[in-house]
């Protein structure tokens, strides 16, 4: 900027002035997200507040429109703290996760949902559904893949009993540290303690580093992090949000094996979620057990020019499931093209369940 003052006391006059217009501006817009609450509860007084489609738009407007230096993921993540406070004036999200504290579920429902959204914890993937299902939370948050380690089993199969439906997605760069306490003798590691997926994504870091210690699974990282506090022998494979809660140092950063090591996580909730522009549909589909039932599945796929994200198979727990399908591709349900592929698919499924349509992950 031409006008841009180059001493340090009037720079700093400049970054005041700046805030005073940016806290005006805040303010300015979270009395617009309150008014849009009056509308909504005007409408229907059981009224859902938090929209993600709306949400997703603002966000990948803001990453188009961003001119730099901050890059466009810095700045959205920025404005996704600022919805969150203004969706917190309206009403705050109450979301369940899988705990306990300190783990990247917890990271991801914050990521998604901001730090304004009251997060708890919850012991089990179907504990997180119970609790949405029992109302007692507005939204869930449980891990679905791992891009090392794959499919999350328990999760997939939570699905075929529950009415929940996906309402986002979210995608976090996974980062494992090595982490001692304050008391660990950092030369006599015998113990590591973490989470069997976590160990998986470290393996050949360890075999490298630490091939005599003994590796010993726990149900998950945060546990990992908070059992080293009291072993002076120990260390803990956790990432940030648990190196952070139990004030752990880091031996080594980054330590898994692959550099774009991340995990997918859902939303899941009771809202059907309206077209953004940029969406995600999840089906789970039984076949019958007849030579050629997964090329007849796939065939409508292709031929409507449809994009599959992803594909699992999950053995049936039942006679009519017999081959079990999660397939995501690009689209959602209210397009034409989407509903004709699905009619498609159900005339030759024995059962086809939607689990939802949601905007694509944006941060
Ligand atoms: C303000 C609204 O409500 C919520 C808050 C939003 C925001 O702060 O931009 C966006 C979507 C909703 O989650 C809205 O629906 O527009």
């Amino acid at each position: 900027m031409s006008d841009t003052p180059v001493n340090l006391d009037a720079l700093r006059e400049r970054i005041d002035e700046i805030d005073t217009r940016i806290l005006e501006l805040i303010s300015e817009r979270a009395r617009c997200a309150q008014r849009v609450a009056q509308v909504k509860t005007a409408d229907d007084p059981q009224a859902v507040f938090y929209r993600p489609e709306r949400e997703a738009q603002v966000l990948r407007r803001i990453m188009a429109l961003n001119p730099g230096p901050l890059d466009a993921e810095e700045m959205a993540r920025l404005f996704r703290e600022i919805m969150s406070a203004c969706l917190a004036l309206e009403q705050p999200v109450k979301v369940a996760y899988l705990g306990p504290e300190g783990t990247f579920t917890q990271q991801a429902a914050l990521k998604h949902f901001g730090e304004s959204a009251v997060s708890l914890p919850m012991a089990a993937i179907d504990e997180v559904f119970r609790e949405v299902e029992a109302g007692a939370v507005n939204y869930g948050v449980v891990p679905v893949e791992n891009s090392t380690e794959g499919v999350v089993n328990h999760t997939l199969d939570s699905f075929m009993d529950s009415s929940l439906h996906i309402c986002g997605e979210v995608v976090l760069r996974i980062h494992h540290h090595l982490l001692i306490a304050g008391t660990t003798r950092q030369d006599k590691i015998s113990r590591i303690y973490s989470h069997p997926q976590s160990f998986a994504q470290c393996r050949k870091w360890l075999d490298a580093h630490y091939p005599q210690a003994e590796r010993v699974p726990v149900s998950s990282n945060a546990e990992a992090a908070r059992l080293v506090k009291s072993e002076w022998h120990s260390a803990a494979i956790a990432g940030d949000m648990a190196a952070k809660l139990y004030e752990l140092e880091r031996v080594a950063e980054k330590i898994e094996d692959r550099p774009d090591n991340s995990t997918r996580f859902l939303i899941i909730g009771h809202q059907d979620v309206p077209m953004c522009g940029t969406d995600k549909t999840s089906l789970v589909v039984a076949m019958r057990n007849q030579p050629g039932a997964l090329h007849d599945l796939l065939e409508p796929f292709h031929r409507h020019q449809i994009d599959m994200t992803r594909l699992e198979t999950r053995p049936s727990r039942s006679g009519v499931w017999n081959y079990v399908f999660f397939i995501d591709f690009k689209g959602h349900v209210d397009q034409p093209e989407v509903a004709a592929l699905l009619d498609e698919v159900r005339l030759r499924a024995a059962e086809m369940k939607v689990l939802g349509s949601y905007p694509q992950g944006v941060l």
